[in-house]
């Protein structure tokens, strides 16, 4: 089936005459919702619009189904990688290395995830159950460099072996540039005036916005970040348990010149804000999810702001961080439940 050009996603089918069937499941990735939070507005008085782009829609329910995908198409498109006899390896900790999974999987490609051990024990089942390898290394013995090691040996041990780093491959952000940033275009018919978003790799702040700013150049750009290690606005980097984001270090494909105004957020704050939009509005979605919205209720509440569009991604959904403190107290509660008769 013919997409458009430059959309992918389930509407993109929808354009076409006949049958929508997807002939795989890599053309379901991008065109995810808005929703805009009116109970949340409503309640703290809010002049401003807050609207989240629900990328729990995805595939594997994660933004970075996108940058899998690109990051693995650049590669085909360069000639560097072959279905069947290349295999893929990254370093992961979450949401990059399932994207890659389900998309090697069905394209037809081996991948090793390298993982820092005692991480959590659901992603490394859901990468093995997609059929990836998994690797684990110890990184409390020689910190990251650890793992970018054992990746190294890999590529010559294996000799056929590509790398995915999404903190240095331009294909990145150019996900967000194809797809994210032209949704939020279309589907906001323009009106968008600020977009926040947290960075992780800086893929999708990079690339949606420089999208958005080449469509009006006056959208401002935040970046969100842990206030617990805000390396971007020139602090220390610390521990923090904003998954997904903040990795410690300035990531080399961030486009610092493009943003307007960094916003700290605090674990505490990102996972209050979390349960406030699956109590409040329903919505299922991550930690990093709870820092960006509740980046945007302290840029909403700016006079300055009264009347404007705030955009913001909801880049994973809730049931990724079951294991996490997000639901430490529910599943306390679920453990200590009494029976009623
Ligand atoms: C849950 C979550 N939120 C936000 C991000 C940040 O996105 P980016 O890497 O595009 O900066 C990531 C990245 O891995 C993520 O997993």
């Amino acid at each position: 089936m013919e997409l458009q050009e430059g959309r992918k996603g389930i509407p993109s089918l929808l354009f076409s005459q006949g049958e929508c069937i997807a002939s795989n499941i890599t053309q379901l990735i991008g065109w995810t919702p808005l929703i805009e939070l009116k109970n949340i507005a409503e309640k703290d008085g809010i002049g401003a619009r807050l609207i989240g782009k629900i990328e729990p829609y995805q595939p594997l329910s994660s933004v970075k189904d996108r940058s899998a995908l690109r990051l693995i198409e650049d590669a085909e498109e360069k000639g560097l990688i072959t279905p069947g006899m290349t295999t893929l390896v990254g370093v992961t900790s979450g949401n990059l290395g399932i994207g890659v999974a389900f998309i090697a999987a069905q394209k037809g490609y081996k991948f090793i995830a390298v993982m820092p051990a005692k991480l959590s024990l659901d992603k490394q089942m859901l990468l093995r159950y997609l059929g990836s390898e998994v690797l684990l290394v110890d990184p409390a013995q020689h910190g990251f460099k650890a793992l970018l090691d054992r990746v190294e040996q890999l590529k010559k041990d294996l000799g056929n072996a590509h790398v995915l780093d999404q903190f240095t491959n331009s294909a990145n952000p150019d996900a967000h540039f194809r797809w994210t940033g032209p949704e939020i275009w279309k589907d906001t018919a323009g009106k968008v005036d600020i977009f926040v978003a947290a960075s992780g790799s800086g893929g999708t702040i990079t690339g949606a916005g420089k999208y958005l700013k080449m469509m009006n150049p006056s959208v401002k750009l935040i970046c969100v970040e842990p206030a617990e290690s805000p390396v971007i606005s020139g602090g220390e980097p610390a521990f923090h348990n904003i998954l997904g984001i903040g990795p410690g270090f300035v990531p080399e494909i961030l486009d610092r010149s493009q943003i307007d105004e960094i916003v700290t957020v605090t674990t505490q704050e990102a996972m209050d804000m979390a349960r406030r939009l699956a109590r409040e509005e329903g919505l299922l979605v991550g930690i990093s999810s709870g820092a960006n919205a509740a980046a945007c209720l302290k840029v909403a509440s700016r006079e300055e702001n009264k009347g404007k569009m705030i955009v913001t991604m909801f880049s994973s959904g809730a049931e990724r961080y079951l294991n996490t403190e997000l639901f430490a107290q529910v599943r306390e509660e679920c453990v200590n439940v009494n029976m009623t008769f």
